[in-house]
């Protein structure tokens, strides 16, 4: 007998398979719905229903707007500090998955991997999206670039960028003319991670502009969000990245490509070219017994990684700075107070704004067993805004971070949480570039401040209201004015 007889026969022809096909999704989705609801392990976390229901709306604000910080905040506020915001996703305040998901684990007990699929495919071999074990090999290996003794050797390079950049701006302060911010800086911290990983600048701070390669990887980024949101839709992946994204998949592409051709020239120039030792010496550093540290893969993935991570997120916490005040006198005590407004940036405009989940291995978290495979998000921005941990936490105050015994140091601030203030995230896989990151912004902003003094242009008080983010913020221009101070 054949199979089509075998089959129980549908009357009305192709509209009963039709309806008989509908019935049976609407069928399968209102059961799900029912089971999302009122029987998944996850049911009595709250949180917005429409969110438990589908991973939709988060997928859309994550990926697609850009709004996924905002709008968990607003559902912390409205529902807690420990939120469902899918059906196989949670949403913490830092106070606890710094110490819950983040950190180490204890006891042998297993780690809260990296959710997998979060980084565009290249990416995946690199430090920042690799499983446990290849991460711990790769993060050993790459240490050495960040040690005391490499920051030492890298600052003669530093130094040579913010003294161009210093010299840029000088040409504007002489003519009165304003400067986008945002791009100058960028131009700074892109050239110097340049150098730093490929051996050679971007010449931005040179030529005025962006290369090609950087002046896209903000695209690029939005292109990554845009096809990881597409892969949650399988069987609409390919027909949606070709009717609104394929550009924008091939920009990510073509960004890649060019990443790797750097990389890939840079590697060709040895170990130490010119005896001068950067990250890609460290990369391509081989181990004790002889081994490569990291394979070539490896090496490519992590090379465009780096000039990413190194840059934007550093530049992006200068790019506030400038709103702040009393910053423009320099002494011995008041670069205390240079750190402590370098916190206070971090604070209200951290550049990690949400970060890349982790997933649950099957653990306890705030005493309620969370089974394996839910995601576990953590919005740093919506954790250092919550008025729990400081108080007016959307007002700029860099005295919460000066010790007692300094002149400027206030009281009121005493009982701010500063434990949960984690900019560069906690634990195993915190960021590796933190001791180059603050000392970028310590020589930049020290600079700027010691030669100009600084005018934000009006009209631009809702810049970061403005802004949305994918995993970074998305900024638009930002227009100040040096006028020199006089001093060499
Ligand atoms: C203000 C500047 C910076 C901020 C706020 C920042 C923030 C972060 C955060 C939050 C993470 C952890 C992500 C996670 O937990 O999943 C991270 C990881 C990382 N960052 Fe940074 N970062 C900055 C500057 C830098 C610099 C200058 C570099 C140097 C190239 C760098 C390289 C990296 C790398 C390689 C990782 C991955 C580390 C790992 O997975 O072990 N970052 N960063």
């Amino acid at each position: 007998m054949s199979l089509a007889k075998s089959l129980p026969e549908i009357k009305g022809g192709p509209l009963g398979i039709v309806i008989v096909l509908s019935t049976a999704f609407l069928t399968f989705r209102l059961v799900l719905v029912f089971y999302r609801l009122w029987l998944h392990p996850l049911r009595n976390y709250p949180g917005p229903k429409l969110w438990a229901i589908s991973d939709l709306p988060f997928t859309y604000v994550f990926n697609i707007s850009g709004t996924s910080a905002k709008r968990i905040a607003d559902f912390h506020r409205r529902y807690g500090p420990i939120i469902r915001i899918g059906p196989n996703r949670i949403a913490m305040d830092g106070s606890i998955s710094w110490p819950q998901v983040y950190a180490r684990r204890q006891g042998g007990q297993p780690e809260f991997e990296k959710t997998p699929g979060i980084f565009a495919p290249g990416v995946e071999n690199a430090i920042i999206a690799s499983p446990r074990d290849a991460h711990r090999r790769q993060r050993k290996q790459l240490a050495h670039a960040f040690s005391e003794a490499s920051m030492r050797e890298q600052e003669t390079t530093i130094n040579q960028y913010i003294k161009l950049l210093v010299k840029r701006v000088e040409e504007f302060a002489v003519v009165d003319q304003a400067l986008n911010i945002v791009e100058w800086l960028n131009f700074t911290t892109f050239d110097i991670i340049g150098d730093l990983t490929f051996g050679e600048s971007f010449g931005s701070l040179e030529s005025s502009n962006y290369h090609p390669w950087v002046r896209n990887i903000f695209q690029g980024i939005k292109a990554d969000a845009f096809t990881r949101a597409c892969r949650n839709y399988p069987l609409f992946e390919t027909l949606l990245i070709s009717l609104v994204g394929g550009e924008q998949a091939r920009q990510g592409d073509r960004n890649r490509a060019l990443a790797r051709s750097k990389a890939q020239a840079r590697m060709e120039l040895g170990m130490t070219p010119k005896g001068r030792r950067d990250f890609m010496t460290h990369m391509l550093q081989p181990t004790r017994d002889g081994k490569p540290g990291l394979s070539t893969t490896e090496i490519m993935a992590n090379s465009p990684l780096l000039v990413v991570a190194g840059s934007e997120t550093t530049a992006s916490a200068l790019d506030t700075f400038q709103e702040g005040t009393e910053i423009d006198m320099l002494s011995t005590s008041q670069l205390e107070y240079l750190h402590a407004a370098l916190e206070e940036t971090l604070r209200m405009y951290p550049p990690a704004v949400i970060l890349p989940p982790r997933r649950s291995p099957g653990a306890e978290i705030e005493g309620r067993y969370v089974p394996p495979g839910v995601d576990c998000h953590v919005v740093p921005w919506a954790t250092f805004r919550n008025p729990d941990h400081f108080l007016m936490p959307d007002s700029y105050y860099p005295e919460r971070w000066l010790k007692p015994e300094h002149p400027l140091h206030e009281t009121r601030f005493a009982k701010d949480n500063r434990s949960v203030f984690k900019p560069f995230s906690n634990g195993p896989r915190d960021c590796i570039g933190k001791n180059l990151a603050y000392s970028e912004m310590r020589l930049i902003v020290a600079e700027l401040l010691y030669r100009f003094d600084v005018e934000l242009l009006p009209g631009q008080e809702d810049w970061h209201a403005k802004q949305n983010a994918f995993l970074i913020w998305e900024k638009g221009p930002l227009f100040v004015k040096f006028t020199s101070r006089g001093v060499v």
